[in-house]
């Protein structure tokens, strides 16, 4: 299988290259389960996050332990945005997302329980790519519908455009 190689925060990774969708390939990055990566990432991001930033908030699944680093080195908490709604939900806000590695619809679902955690507050999203940005649009769009203000993106990798408005460790191509 071919590899991309990549230096997140000085842990060096071979990364495998896996089609998405017909003719579109991406150099997966999966930090679940990867202690080291996940540590190094979330220490160089803490680093790089604005002091203004009251709350993180993730969507699951792939980007919950940086996440959690993130909040013990900065102190800060987190908010996860679920892909599922529970019957144990309070209220729930719903949007429906699509993201390059998934392709079909999928749903973001803020717990009503959350909503107080961010309205009125500095929210920093956190993911560990931002790639097609429809991940991003829908979390902006929750995040601001319940009254936050997303003050900073922070994310391991952007991928394919260029996206200065993103704090990342470094950048990923696209693969045809
Ligand atoms: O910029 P986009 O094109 O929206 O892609 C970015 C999103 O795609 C991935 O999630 P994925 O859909 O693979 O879900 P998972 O983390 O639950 O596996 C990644 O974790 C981001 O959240
Ligand atoms: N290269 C990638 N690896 C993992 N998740 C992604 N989401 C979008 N691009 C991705």
């Amino acid at each position: 299988m071919k590899t991309y190689s990549v230096d997140i925060n000085g842990v060096q990774r071979d990364l495998p290259i896996v089609e998405v969708a017909p003719g579109v390939s991406v150099a997966l990055f999966n930090m679940l389960g990867d202690t080291d990566v996940t540590e190094a990432a979330g220490e160089g991001l803490a680093q790089r996050l604005p002091a203004e930033v009251d709350v993180l908030v993730t969507p699951e699944v792939k980007a919950l332990p940086l996440a959690h680093v993130i909040s013990r080195v900065t102190g800060k908490p987190y908010i996860v945005i679920r892909k599922t709604q529970k019957p144990y939900m309070v209220d729930p806000i719903v949007r429906e997302v699509i993201s390059i590695t998934t392709g079909k619809p999928q749903v973001l679902v803020l717990d009503g329980f959350d909503v107080a955690k961010i309205r009125g507050k500095k929210v920093a999203i956190v993911d560990d790519v931002v790639s097609s940005g429809g991940t991003l649009k829908s979390l902006t769009d929750i995040i601001e519908e319940v009254g936050g203000e997303v003050a900073a993106v922070v994310a391991v990798f952007t991928e394919g455009a260029e996206r200065p408005e993103v704090i990342s460790l470094g950048h990923l191509p696209l693969f045809d």
